[in-house]
C-alpha cells in the first residue's frame, strides 16, 4: 500500500453516539486516539434519527393536546404548520446537518479526528484515504445502520424516502404511504397524521410494532384508526409504480395511492467492506456478537446497532462506557442485557423492558402475567392504556414489563428498576404508590402476582 503510516493508541471507526462517546473518554484519559467518520460525527441520533424525529413528535403532541380540547375544555382554533418543526430542527437539532460543535467537542476533548471511510487492513491497523493507523490498543467499531430497501418489484425505480429525507421535510405532502409498522414507521405515520396528512401503513407482520406485547399493538392500531390513518397488516407488497399524482402501492392486488412512499422497512448494518477479514472475522458478516468487555476478536471491540443487542442510542451509549473501562483496564460491570429497555413515542408511547411474555415462556420460565389499566390517572386524564408485567413465579421477580399511555416511557422506570436488580414482587408490592399518577397503575397489577 502506498501512503503514509502513522501510530496512535485506538482507532474508533464509526462515530455513532457510542463510537463518539468512546473516542471522548479513551482521549480524556490521556490515549492517543484517532477517530473517524465517513459522515457526521454523532451518527444516525442527532441528525437523522432520534433528536429529530422526537423533535417532530414533540410538535404533534401539542396538536393532539390542542386537539384534546373540544373534548376536556372547550374550544380552541388549531392551524398546524410545519414550518415550525423544519425550522427547529434545521437550527437547533442538526446545525443545518453541520457536525462542526460535535467536531470541535471532539477534538478539544483531545481526540484526533479525520473524515472518510475507515477500512480495517490488518491487525490493529485502519486505514483511511491512503493513511494507515497503527492502533497499539486496539480498534472500536461503531459504523451502525443504513436504511434498507426490501425487496419489491418496482419500489427501485420510484422515487421514495426513507427517515434521512422525512428529518429534512420543509413541507408536508398530502398524502404517504408508510412501508413497515416498526417504530420508524409508527412514529412518522402518526406525526404526518396528526398534521393533516393522509397515512396508510403496511405491514407484513399481523400487527404494528410486532416485537412489542399483542396488547401494545392492539392499543396502537386502535389510537391510528382513531385517527383515521388506515393500517394494513399480515400485507403482502405485489409491486410498487408510479401512480397518477404520485405513487401506488399494490397490496393484495388493491393498489393503495399517494403522494409519497416512505420506507422504513427495517436496516442494514455497515459491515460490509470495513475489512473485517483482516481480524479473523467473517468478511460478510451481518452482525458481530460481543462477549461481555464488547471484544469480537484480538483488539477489537464493537458496539452499537452492529452488535443487534437493541438498534437504540441508549445500547450504543451502554456498551461503549464497557468499551471505555476495558481498554483503561478498569473493573466492570460488564454486559448484562436482562433488563433492555425500550420506548416507541407514539400516542400512546410504549415502554417496555425485558422479557414479553412470549419471549419468557419461550424461554421455558414458569411465567405469571398481569394486567391492568392506568387507574384513577388514565380516568382523571381521559387517557387510556395499559400496564402488564411478566413474571418468573419460580424466582418471584419480574422478568419484563410494558407500559403503554401519555407517559409510557416514564412509567417504565420503575418496571425496569425492578427487573434491573431482580427486586422481589412482595417489596415492591408494598411499596408507596403517589395518588394519582400513571404509576400508582403499577400497584394492583403487582397484587395480582403475590
Ligand atoms: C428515525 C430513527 C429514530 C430513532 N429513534 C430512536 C430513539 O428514539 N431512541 C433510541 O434509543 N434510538 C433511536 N433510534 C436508533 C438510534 O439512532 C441508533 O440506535 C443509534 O444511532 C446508535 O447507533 P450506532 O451507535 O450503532 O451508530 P450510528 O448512529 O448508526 O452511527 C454510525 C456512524 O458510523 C459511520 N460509519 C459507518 N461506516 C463507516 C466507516 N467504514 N468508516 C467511517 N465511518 C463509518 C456513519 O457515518 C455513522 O456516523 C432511531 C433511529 C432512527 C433511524
Ligand atoms: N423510539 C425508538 O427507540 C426508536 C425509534 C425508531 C427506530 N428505532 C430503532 O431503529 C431500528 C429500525 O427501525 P425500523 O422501524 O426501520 O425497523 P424494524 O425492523 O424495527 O421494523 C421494520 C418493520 O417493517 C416491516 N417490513 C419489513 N419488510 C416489509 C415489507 N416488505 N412490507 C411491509 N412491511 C415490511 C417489518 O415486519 C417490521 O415490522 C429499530 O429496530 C429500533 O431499534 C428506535
Amino acid at each position: 500500500m502506498t501512503g503514509t503510516e502513522q501510530e496512535c493508541d485506538v482507532v474508533v471507526v464509526g462515530l455513532g453516539p457510542g463510537g463518539e462517546y468512546a473516542a471522548t473518554e479513551l482521549a480524556k484519559a490521556g490515549l492517543e486516539v484517532v477517530a473517524v467518520d465517513e459522515r457526521l460525527v454523532g451518527g444516525e441520533c442527532p441528525y437523522f434519527g432520534c433528536v429529530p424525529t422526537k423533535m417532530m413528535i414533540a410538535a404533534a403532541t401539542a396538536l393532539r393536546e390542542a386537539g384534546r380540547v373540544s373534548q376536556l375544555a372547550g374550544a380552541a382554533q388549531v392551524d398546524p404548520s410545519w414550518a415550525p418543526v423544519a425550522r427547529r430542527i434545521r437550527d437547533e437539532a442538526t446545525d443545518d446537518w453541520d457536525d462542526a460543535v460535535a467536531v470541535k467537542r471532539l477534538e478539544d476533548a483531545g481526540a484526533r479526528f479525520v473524515r472518510g471511510s475507515g477500512v480495517i487492513t490488518g491487525p490493529q491497523q485502519v486505514t483511511v484515504d491512503g493513511t494507515a493507523y497503527a492502533a497499539r490498543r486496539g480498534i472500536v467499531l461503531n459504523t451502525g445502520t443504513r436504511p434498507s430497501a426490501p425487496p419489491i418489484d418496482g419500489l427501485a425505480d420510484v422515487d421514495y424516502w426513507t427517515n434521512r429525507d422525512v428529518v429534512r421535510l420543509t413541507e408536508l405532502p398530502e398524502s404517504i404511504v408508510v412501508i413497515g409498522g416498526g417504530p420508524i414507521g409508527c412514529e412518522m405515520a402518526q406525526v404526518l397524521a396528526q398534521f393533516g396528512v393522509r397515512v396508510a401503513v403496511v405491514e407484513v407482520a399481523d400487527r404494528l410494532v410486532a416485537v412489542e406485547e399483542p396488547e401494545s399493538s392492539e392499543a396502537l392500531e386502535k389510537a391510528f384508526t382513531d385517527l383515521g390513518i388506515e393500517v394494513v397488516t399480515g400485507a403482502s407488497i405485489d409491486r410498487v409504480t408510479r401512480g397518477g399524482h404520485g405513487i401506488a402501492v399494490h397490496v393484495d392486488g388493491r393498489p393503495l395511492q399517494a403522494e409519497r412512499l416512505l420506507v422504513a422497512a427495517g436496516r442494514r448494518n455497515n459491515l460490509s467492506g470495513i475489512g473485517l477479514e483482516h481480524v479473523g472475522l467473517e468478511a460478510e458478516a451481518r452482525v458481530l456478537d460481543p462477549d461481555e468487555r464488547m471484544r469480537v476478536a484480538d483488539g477489537v471491540w464493537a458496539i452499537g446497532d452492529i452488535t443487534g443487542k437493541g438498534a437504540f442510542t441508549h445500547m450504543s451509549m451502554y456498551q461503549a462506557a464497557i468499551v471505555v473501562r476495558d481498554i483503561l483496564g478498569q473493573d466492570g460491570p460488564w454486559a448484562d442485557y436482562r433488563a433492555v429497555s425500550r420506548v416507541t413515542f407514539t400516542a400512546p408511547e410504549i415502554g417496555s423492558v425485558g422479557l414479553t411474555e412470549k419471549q419468557a415462556r419461550d424461554q421455558g420460565l414458569e411465567v405469571r402475567t398481569a394486567t391492568g389499566d392506568l387507574g384513577s390517572r388514565g380516568w382523571i386524564a381521559s387517557e387510556p392504556g395499559l400496564v402488564k408485567l411478566v413474571a418468573d413465579a419460580a424466582r418471584g421477580v419480574l422478568v419484563g414489563g410494558t407500559a403503554v399511555g401519555p407517559s409510557g416511557g416514564e412509567v417504565l422506570s420503575l418496571i425496569t428498576t425492578a427487573v434491573h436488580a431482580e427486586i422481589p414482587i412482595a417489596t415492591l408490592a408494598a411499596m408507596h404508590f403517589a395518588y394519582p399518577t400513571y404509576h400508582r397503575a403499577l400497584q394492583p397489577v403487582l397484587q395480582q402476582l403475590l
